[in-house]
């Protein structure tokens, strides 16, 4: 017998299918395989593909009990210890001889010179080249903010001064008192005070005494001394850039400033005020203006999306290819007539022009929801061929004044680059409704800007806009005068027949038990009064409903379900008698003894006490 073990970084659920001892995985009356990491349903695919991976394919021993099968890893015991010796892990601890590690190092340069070689300098140069001018904005950006950033911190470092030491006040009084102080300095607009203390002041004079005057350097230069003098006025320039002007500075104390005053006189000290540096006043600026920028800057690039014309859908839109035709469109036959009139228009097959007539600018979609409005006019966008833009009048409301306006504008800029073109306008109401009903400015600067945008197309300019709405009562009267939505469609929801053709096109890719007209004229005949979305959807729960019971095709019983769910929603909970003894209670809740008696009894009636 041959014991086998998982892998123990397969999980396995369901350990009651695994035999111990017994040498391989069992399958609980062969509903079950084991996969890597689970048990599933065995279907029919999972049962080729344990037929395909059988153990003995595999190279070990084992025999299946009862024509179970299984997929995954199962090693046996004796092989893993060979496995083990193999792959010089060794067996119980004992370490096997170690693997060299290496880098290889030699393979991997051969394959870097094979590419290098294959890299030519111009293709190189030509693919930065492209990606230069792909991003020009973005390299732009970020090239002058490095150059900034740069600028700044070489005019930091450039302006920097060795700082004086920071010392207490009462370091001050005291150096005062001992009569080392030599001068201070007071600066105007902080509360900082600067000094110096003598013996600092000598040296530095006695330094500078040393020194020779500029003019003796010259001399010295020009000099056969000229090496010697060079040196020391390196060092000397060298020693006074790293030597604070001031060497102590200390932090004001209020009131105390008569005392001060009054000792430096006493002791004789030098004293004067001055203000601070100009570069010294730019530094502190820029580091403040800086430092307030870092977190601003998130908020300003926020603001700036909203605000900026970087976001508006002239940049973003691109015409919708999505390709459908009058024959996805059914029980909807006026309305489309009157659309492929216009189709025909755009495609240059009706000579309008001929007759003196004019293309019309705007066709209104009027209609309950669902009964296809959008489809048509992406149908018409279809059969025209021509760029179709589809916007929800929603997305021009604006919380900032002038935004909305500025949407159209760009929007229809854009169609009329990619004329002829189709705009569609979905729920128009929201942008269309009556001017001057509320205080609302920004609805009807939008609302002035479409309008504008209708009345500026040329007549050789081919956009046609098109707009849905389910309440045309609430539009603006200027936008359904002549010129503007002059055709208006009503689509209205469809008949029995149309039903049928509607249902016809849903049904087209679903497999069903029946033939499809058998259940679309069932399906018609149950639902009257729904429009093309409930049908849609009608058809989408019944292959979900037969998707669920695992079956392969759609049963009439699935469509009776979804009509059902349709019809009255999902609602599980049966009018039991406890439910009903519990909305008894509710609806008399001065008899407590309601509910309690009519549970205690067993014969299914309901028992009703009388108040007497
Ligand atoms: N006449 C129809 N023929 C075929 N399918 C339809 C029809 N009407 C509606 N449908 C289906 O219903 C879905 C929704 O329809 P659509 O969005 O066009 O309705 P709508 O009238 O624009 O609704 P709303 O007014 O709410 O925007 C479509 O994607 C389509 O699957």
């Amino acid at each position: 017998m041959v014991s086998f073990s998982v892998l123990s970084n397969y999980r396995l659920m369901g350990t009651q299918n695994l035999v111990p001892n017994e040498g391989f995985l069992l399958f609980n009356r062969q509903k079950y395989s084991v996969q890597i990491g689970k048990i599933v349903p065995l279907s029919e695919n999972t049962r080729a593909l344990c037929a395909s991976v059988s153990l003995s394919s595999l190279g070990y021993r084992c025999k299946p009990r009862l024509g179970s099968q299984c997929i995954g890893r199962i090693v046996s015991q004796v092989d893993r210890i060979n496995e083990k010796k193999r792959t010089h892990l060794g067996i119980d601890g004992i370490p096997g001889p170690k693997r060299r590690f290496s880098l290889r190092v030699r393979p991997r340069l051969r394959l870097l010179s094979i590419r290098l070689k294959r890299v030519s300098v111009r293709a190189v140069l030509e693919g930065v080249g492209a990606f230069l001018r792909k991003n020009f904005r973005k390299v732009t950006l970020t090239t002058s903010i490095s150059v900034a950033l740069g600028l700044f911190y070489l005019f930091l470092k450039l302006t920097s001064v060795p700082n004086p030491k920071v010392v207490p006040y009462s370091d001050l009084i005291s150096n005062l008192q001992s009569g080392q102080v030599s001068n201070v300095l007071f600066e105007e607009g902080s509360r900082r005070i600067l000094y110096n203390i003598v013996s600092q002041e000598s040296e530095k004079s006695q330094f500078t005494e040393s020194m020779p005057s500029d003019s003796n350097v010259g001399a010295d230069v020009v000099g056969s001394d000229s090496l010697k003098g060079v040196n020391r006025l390196k060092r000397y320039s060298r020693t006074r850039a790293s030597m604070p002007v001031w060497q102590y500075s200390t932090r004001k104390i209020d009131h105390d400033e008569n005392f001060l005053l009054g000792l430096m006189r006493e002791k004789g000290t030098m004293y004067s005020s001055a203000p601070q540096s100009v570069l010294l006043s730019i530094r502190s600026i820029l580091i403040t203006v800086i430092s307030l920028w870092i977190p601003l800057t998130p908020l300003m690039w926020l603001l700036y999306r909203q605000i900026s014309a970087a976001n508006s859908p002239a940049k973003k839109r691109r015409p919708s290819n999505q390709k459908v035709s009058f024959d996805d469109v059914e029980g909807v036959d006026a309305a489309k007539v009157e659309l492929m009139e216009i189709v025909s228009c755009l495609q240059g097959s009706i000579n309008y022009s001929k007759l003196g007539a004019k293309l019309p600018r705007g066709v209104l979609l009027v209609g309950p929801p669902g009964t296809g409005k959008t489809l048509l006019a992406r149908a018409v966008a279809g059969e025209a061929g021509v760029p179709f833009f589809s916007v929800s009048a929603s997305e021009f409301v604006e919380l900032f004044v002038g935004r909305g306006a500025a949407r159209i504008r760009d929007l229809f800029s854009v169609a009329r680059k990619y004329s002829p073109s189709i705009i569609f306008i979905d729920e128009l109401d929201a942008v269309g409704g009556k001017r001057g009903r509320s205080f609302n400015d920004e609805r009807d600067q939008t609302l002035n800007q479409l309008l504008t945008e209708m009345d500026g197309f040329e007549s050789d300019v081919r956009v046609i806009v098109i707009a849905a709405t389910n309440r045309p009562e609430a539009l603006d009267m200027a936008l359904c005068r002549p010129g503007r939505f002059s055709r208006k469609v009503f689509v209205g929801a469809p008949d029995e027949d149309g039903r049928k053709k509607i249902l016809a096109v849903h049904l087209k890719g679903i497999p069903l038990e029946e033939d499809p007209l058998v259940i679309s004229n069932l399906v018609a005949l149950l639902t009257p009064g729904f429009v093309g979305a409930d049908l849609a959807n009608i058809v989408n729960e019944a292959a979900l409903l037969a998707a669920r019971r695992g079956g392969e095709t759609v049963t009439r019983e699935d469509v009776m379900d979804a009509i059902g769910r349709a019809k009255f929603g999902i609602n599980d909970t049966q009018p039991t008698q406890n439910n009903l003894t519990k909305e008894l209670g509710k609806l008399f809740p001065w008899m407590p003894s309601l509910s309690r008696r009519n549970d205690m009894r067993d014969d299914g009636l309901m028992g009703y006490q009388t108040l007497s």
